[in-house]
C-alpha cells in the first residue's frame, strides 16, 4: 500500500488497525465460515439445548460414576448452555426478535379503519415527524425520512393519524410530549392508527445529486419541522436528494456518510427565498468594472531565483501597486455573473476522466499575495511532465535571455487587439503601454499534451471557462486567520510598489488585512464556483494538500455539474 500512502498519520493509522488482536480474530473467523459455508452443513437437530437439559435429568438418576459427573459438569456450565442455545438459534434460523403478541381488541366502538402496528425499534430514531392537523386536531404523521426504520418497515405513511403509541392515547397530547414517548420507547413499539387517504408517490428522484453551496445547520434554523431531523452539512457537501415531495423541505443524505436515512434540508425554493430576503448589499450592486495593477514580470525571477516558462504573471492584481494609479489597468472580462448569483444547490453527475481525454483544468484563485504562484510553481517542479502552465502574450519587445512560445507568445499590437475582438482572451491588461493576456488556446495547448494545466485566474474570469471543454477544478486559496498569517509571512520577502525605494520589501499589516478582506469578498461572491478550498498558512503543508487533492482528482471518480456531462 505505500504507493499509495502520502501521509505518516495514514499509515500508521493502518499499521496499527492491521495489527488489532481483534481484527486478526474477526479474519480467522470469516475465513471459517467460508470454508464451512462452501460444505453447507445442515444441523442434525434443532433443539440441542432441551436435548441436553433431558440428557441432565436421566444423567442425575443414573449411579454415580466419574463419567457421568464429568457429563453433568460439563453440561451445566453456563457457557456451553449458551453455546448449545446460539447452536439452537441458528439450526432454526431464528434471528428475527419476536414482537410480543398483539393484545386482543376488545374495543367495540373503534373504527373499522385502525390499524395496530407493531416496529421493532433500535437506538436509531424512528424517521417520521409528526404534526397536529390544524383541521380536525388529530396528530397525523407529518413526514417519513426515507431511508430510516418507518420507511423501511413500509407500515406507517404520510397522513396516517395516531390514534395510540404504546397504548397511550395521542387525542389530548402535543407533538412535543409525544415525541419523547417515541424516543424512549426501545424494542417493540405498539401504534394504533387510522391509515391516511394520502396517495404514496414514487420516489423516482433518487438519483438526483448537488453539492451544497452553503453551509447548514439544522440546529441552527428555527424554521425546520424538526430540529433532529435535519441533516447538517457543509457548503461543497455532495447530497443525494431522495425526496422533492414537498416543495419547502426536502430529504436527502450526505454520500459518504454511513448512514443511509434522509435528513432534512431546506429546499432549493426555500434557501434561495431566504438569500433573496437577506442578500447582502454587494449582490445588488452593478457590475462594476475591475481595476487591476499590471506588474513588471522580470522583478518575479529576481526574487524567486528560479524561472519556469509561463509562470510569471504578469497581470494579477497586486498588492505591489496598490497605491500606484497610473499602473492600473481595467480588465475588460470582468462581466461578474456572479455578483448576482444565489447560492443554494448546483445539480452534479460523478465523472471519471477516460483514458485519453483532456485532464481537468485546474483553476487557482485566491486574494493577491496568498502564494498562488508559489504553489503552482511547487507543484510545477514536483513533476514538470506532468503540470503544465499556459504561456501568456504580451506586445512588449523579447529580452534578450526570453524564448518565444516558452516565456512568452510574443505578438504585435495588432494582433493582440484583434484577438481581443475574437474573444480569444481569458484575461488581459495592459501595462507601460503593452497588453499581456492569456489565451485559451494556450490553455488548450496544454491540455493537449495530456499535462495538468494550472491556471491561476482572477475569480470573475472562472465564468469564461466553465464549460464542458474544460470542466475547471477551482481551488481557492485561503489565507490562515490575521495571527498565523503575520508568523508565517514575517520573514517574507515582496516585491515593493513602485514608488518605494527598495524594490523589495516585507509584508505590512495593510497587506495582511488587504489579503483576508479580498479572500473573504471573493469567497462572498464566487464561493459557489470553488470546488475546494486549501489554507495557506504552513506553505509545505498547502503543498502536500493540494498535490494530494489533485492527485485524488485524477484518480477518483468526482462530481461535476450536470450541465456539463
Ligand atoms: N504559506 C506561506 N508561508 C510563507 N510565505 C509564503 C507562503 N505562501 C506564499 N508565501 C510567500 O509570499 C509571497 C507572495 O506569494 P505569491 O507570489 O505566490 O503570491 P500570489 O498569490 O501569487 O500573489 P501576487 O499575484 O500578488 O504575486 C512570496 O514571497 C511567497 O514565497
Amino acid at each position: 500500500l505505500e504507493p499509495y500512502m502520502d501521509d505518516t498519520e495514514e499509515s500508521s493509522f493502518l499499521q496499527d488497525m492491521l495489527m488489532v488482536n481483534s481484527l486478526h480474530v474477526l479474519i480467522k473467523l470469516h475465513e471459517r465460515l467460508q470454508r464451512f459455508g462452501a460444505q453447507k452443513p445442515a444441523p442434525i437437530q434443532d433443539h440441542a439445548e432441551q436435548l441436553a437439559r433431558e440428557i441432565m435429568k436421566e444423567l442425575h438418576t443414573l449411579e454415580a460414576r466419574p463419567e457421568i459427573s464429568e457429563l453433568i459438569h460439563v453440561l451445566s456450565k453456563p457457557h456451553v448452555q449458551d453455546l448449545l442455545s446460539v447452536h439452537d438459534t441458528v439450526a432454526q434460523k431464528d434471528y428475527e426478535p419476536k414482537l410480543p403478541p398483539l393484545a386482543a381488541e376488545d374495543d367495540e366502538d373503534e373504527e373499522d379503519s385502525v390499524r395496530i402496528i407493531q416496529l421493532l425499534k433500535s437506538k436509531e430514531p424512528l424517521g417520521a415527524t409528526i404534526k397536529r392537523d390544524q383541521t380536525t386536531g388529530a396528530i397525523v404523521v407529518a413526514r417519513i425520512m426515507r431511508g430510516g426504520a418507518a420507511d423501511r418497515s413500509g407500515l406507517i405513511h404520510e397522513g396516517d393519524e395516531l390514534r395510540e403509541v404504546n397504548g397511550v392515547p395521542m387525542e389530548d397530547k402535543n407533538p412535543e410530549e409525544i415525541i419523547p414517548i417515541l424516543a424512549q420507547s426501545d424494542g417493540a413499539v405498539t401504534f394504533k392508527v387510522i391509515p391516511g387517504t394520502k396517495d404514496e408517490l414514487e420516489a423516482d428522484d433518487t438519483e438526483v445529486f448537488v453539492r451544497a453551496l452553503f453551509d447548514y445547520n439544522p440546529k441552527e434554523d428555527p424554521a425546520i419541522p424538526c430540529k433532529d431531523a435535519g441533516l447538517e452539512f457543509g457548503r461543497g457537501d455532495v447530497l443525494q436528494i431522495l425526496s422533492q415531495e414537498d416543495d419547502t423541505w426536502w430529504q436527502a443524505r450526505r454520500i459518504g456518510d454511513a448512514n443511509f436515512r434522509a435528513g432534512l434540508i431546506p429546499s432549493r425554493q426555500l434557501q434561495e427565498r431566504r438569500v433573496a430576503l437577506q442578500r447582502p448589499e454587494v449582490l445588488f450592486q452593478t457590475s462594476r468594472a475591475l481595476k487591476i495593477n499590471a506588474e513588471e514580470d522580470a522583478d518575479y525571477v529576481a526574487i524567486h531565483g528560479i524561472q519556469i516558462a509561463g509562470l510569471r504573471r504578469s497581470f494579477r492584481l497586486s498588492k505591489k501597486d496598490r497605491r500606484s494609479q497610473e499602473m492600473q489597468a481595467k480588465w475588460k472580462k470582468c462581466e461578474a455573473d456572479g455578483e448576482n448569483h444565489i447560492s443554494s444547490y448546483q445539480e452534479v453527475v460523478p465523472y471519471v476522466r477516460e483514458p485519453g481525454e483532456p485532464y481537468r483544468l485546474v483553476l487557482l484563485a485566491g486574494p493577491s499575495g496568498v502564494g498562488l504562484t508559489e504553489l503552482k510553481r511547487k507543484l510545477l517542479l514536483s513533476d514538470p511532465e506532468h503540470f503544465g502552465v499556459a504561456v501568456p502574450h504580451t506586445t512588449r519587445e523579447r529580452r534578450r535571455h526570453e524564448r518565444e512560445g516558452v516565456d512568452y507568445q510574443f505578438v504585435s499590437k495588432h494582433a493582440f487587439e484583434k484577438d481581443i475582438l475574437d474573444q480569444k482572451f481569458i484575461e488581459y491588461g495592459r501595462h507601460g503601454g503593452n497588453y499581456y493576456g492569456t489565451s485559451l488556446d494556450s490553455v488548450r495547448k496544454v491540455l493537449a499534451e495530456s499535462k495538468v494545466c494550472l491556471l491561476d485566474v482572477e475569480p470573475h474570469a472562472v465564468k469564461l471557462l466553465y464549460t464542458t471543454e474544460f470542466k475547471p477544478y477551482v481551488t481557492f486559496v485561503k489565507p490562515p486567520a490575521i495571527e498565523q498569517l503575520r508568523l508565517s509571512r514575517r520573514k517574507v520577502k515582496i516585491l515593493a510598489s513602485c514608488d518605494e525605494p527598495m524594490p523589495t520589501r516585507t509584508f505590512m499589516e495593510a497587506d495582511f488585512e488587504d489579503m483576508i478582506n479580498n479572500a473573504q469578498d471573493m469567497e462572498d461572491k464566487y464561493g459557489y464556483l470553488f470546488e475546494k478550498i486549501i489554507i495557506n498558512d504552513d506553505l509545505a503543508m498547502a503543498f502536500t494538500e493540494i498535490r494530494a487533492e489533485l492527485k485524488k482528482l485524477e484518480k477518483e471518480s468526482n462530481w461535476i455539474p450536470k450541465i456539463w456531462a
